[in-house]
């Protein structure tokens, strides 16, 4: 009995590794891969710096190609204008592949809004069935969405300088205890800022940042084997696996633990203020305790959906805004000239008083440089999606397959995986023009960048997604990055060490990487402006 078990076991398994290989897809043309094992993913996600093989890809392939994933899956990688909206605007025929969702289930549960969609992919064996549709994602949404609009926005710039000022008063104490002119590692700091702001920023509370530390670490090659088994390993296995006493594990759980005990703080403190009578509060929680309190079956949110969002929105948005600032920094290091003419900027358009929506608005080259770091360092370089049923792929431009078809339109089958290739669609040429690939913010003033038809919801970028899962949190990302760069420029002059050696590795987010040391580390001379 056993046997016949093993058997159909091992059977069924080679199936699912070649189902999809004899289909259309087989056309499609893209990079030989190196290893059945790894496939290219070691190319895509371990190069040294991140595009290195995937953006030379793109030039030779076009913006629809195929890339070999582990154990010989086949993935479309997809940065093509009209495929991206087609795949961004359904997430009933394209969700989150079942690894992400199966991650994310266990990270933060069930009911976060990266987990509830329409219906799953059921091509992996161990198909799970969820008890939420894409009705509720649509309702966690509107709940949110005021929380996260243009008119509570404008109220922000306040408390996100009084957190770039904590930030300055902290690297002024680590000044004075290092010689000058020495190299301080700007990256954590940065990211106990950033959670700083989503915390007051969403629910004015400070989150304890010694207990909520980031788990921003690289990729490795035991990593993509991880991943690409995660669907293959029964949740009872998944879960073990999570409680193992690793410090990752560890940290991961005890984060968990924190959030949520937070959450419950959180929820009952602010019950007493609006039982008190206090209803003016707009942020989010007050959104999402008044939704718990709701009668309104269309306007309520359970218990556990509202513990789940608060820790959902400080992943989303720590570690993305952190990373970007700390781009920022780096390219203004390299880039003295420019520097100077964004600080001149600063001082004769922004007073020293609270800067309005306007004043940040109207700073032309900061906003230039932040758009431009906004398209090269896309801080989520890859999304994943899996198609839930077979459908036809639109393409704004034919693309040749390896039988020399000139073909519009790809047909998908159900369970394909896609990668939608958000850091290569900012850098492909037929949209941004030849010079696509340098860092060069003068293109956001001389009007060389495409207007129309965007995919993204800011400047044409899709460094936010877009469609039915574009980033909640935009805006508030954009002014965050506007108020704590400004205050960083005033205060500091930032140049790199002369022996810095950094990399832009992929994590889940792009991060800065010191070669020399292999460290998640971005060390630059700080130099207070007199
Ligand atoms: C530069 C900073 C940021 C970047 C680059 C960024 C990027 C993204 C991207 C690409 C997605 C889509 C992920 C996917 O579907 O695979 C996303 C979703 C999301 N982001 Fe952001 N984000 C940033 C900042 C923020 C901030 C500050 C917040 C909150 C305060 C936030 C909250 C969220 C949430 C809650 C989602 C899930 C939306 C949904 O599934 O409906 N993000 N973000």
């Amino acid at each position: 009995m056993e046997s016949i078990v093993l058997t159909a076991a091992i059977g069924f398994g080679v199936l699912w590794l070649w189902s999809g290989r004899f289909g259309f897809l087989s056309k499609i043309p893209g990079p030989p891969s190196p290893s059945w094992i790894y496939g290219n993913m070691r190319e895509l996600v371990l190069a040294e710096n991140y595009g290195d093989y995937e953006f030379k890809w793109q030039e030779k392939y076009g913006m629809v190609y195929k890339v070999r994933g582990c154990f010989g899956k086949d993935r479309l990688m997809v940065s093509d204008p009209a495929a991206l909206k087609y795949i961004l605007s359904d997430t009933a025929i394209f969700a989150r592949s079942d690894q992400q969702q199966r991650v994310v289930r266990e990270l933060i549960g069930e009911k976060t809004m990266f987990y509830v969609h329409g219906k799953f992919p059921s091509n992996s064996p161990f198909f799970l069935l969820i008890p939420v549709t894409g009705a509720d994602h649509r309702r966690l949404r509107n709940i949110m969405n005021p929380a996260f609009s243009a008119t509570y926005i404008r109220a922000l710039p306040p408390i996100f300088k009084k957190v770039a000022h904590r930030l300055i008063e902290n690297w002024d104490t680590v000044q004075e205890s290092q010689p000058s002119g020495e190299p301080m590692d700007i990256f954590h700091s940065l990211h106990d800022a950033t959670l700083d702001a989503i915390g007051e920023g969403t629910c004015h509370y400070m989150i304890d940042n010694a207990l909520f530390r980031t788990l921003a670490s690289t990729r490795s090659k035991l990593g993509i084997i991880t991943d690409a088994l995660i669907p293959l390993v029964p949740t009872f296995l998944l879960r073990a696996t999570l409680h193992l006493p690793t410090q990752a594990f560890r940290l991961l759980q005890k984060n968990k633990a924190i959030a949520s005990r937070v959450s419950d703080d959180l929820l009952k403190s602010r019950m007493e203020t609006l039982k008190m009578g206090d209803e003016s509060g707009r942020d989010l929680l007050s959104v999402l305790v008044k939704a718990n309190m709701s009668d309104n079956s269309a306007g309520r949110m359970t218990y556990e959906e509202f513990s789940q969002q608060i820790p959902s929105v400080v992943i989303a948005g720590q570690e993305t805004t952190a990373n970007t600032i700390a781009w920022a920094l780096y390219e203004l290091a390299k880039n003295p000239e420019y520097q100077e003419q964004v600080r001149q900027e600063i001082a004769t358009k922004l007073t020293a008083g609270e800067p309005s929506f306007s004043d940040l608005d109207g700073l032309i080259y900061l906003n230039a440089f932040m758009k431009e770091v906004l398209r090269v360092y896309a801080g989520l370089p890859i999304s994943e999606r899996q198609a839930t049923r077979d459908t036809v792929l639109p393409l704004s431009q034919p693309i040749i397959t390896t039988t020399g078809e000139s073909i519009n339109e790809i047909p998908i089958e159900k369970g394909q995986h896609i990668a939608v290739a958000i850091s290569a669609y900012n850098k492909s040429a037929s949209v941004w023009g030849e010079d696509a690939l340098e860092f060069k913010p003068s293109r956001w003033i001389n009007g060389g960048v495409p207007a129309g038809n965007a995919v993204g919801p800011y400047a044409n970028l899709l460094t936010f997604l877009g469609g039915a899962r574009v980033c909640i949190g935009w805006r508030f990302a954009i002014t965050e990055i506007q108020v704590i760069l400004s205050e960083l420029i005033r205060h500091f002059t930032f140049a790199l060490p002369q022996d810095s050696d950094i990399c832009c590795n992929v994590a889940l987010t792009i991060v800065p990487v010191t070669k020399s040391t292999g460290s998640t580390s971005l060390p630059l001379i700080v130099t207070r402006v007199e």
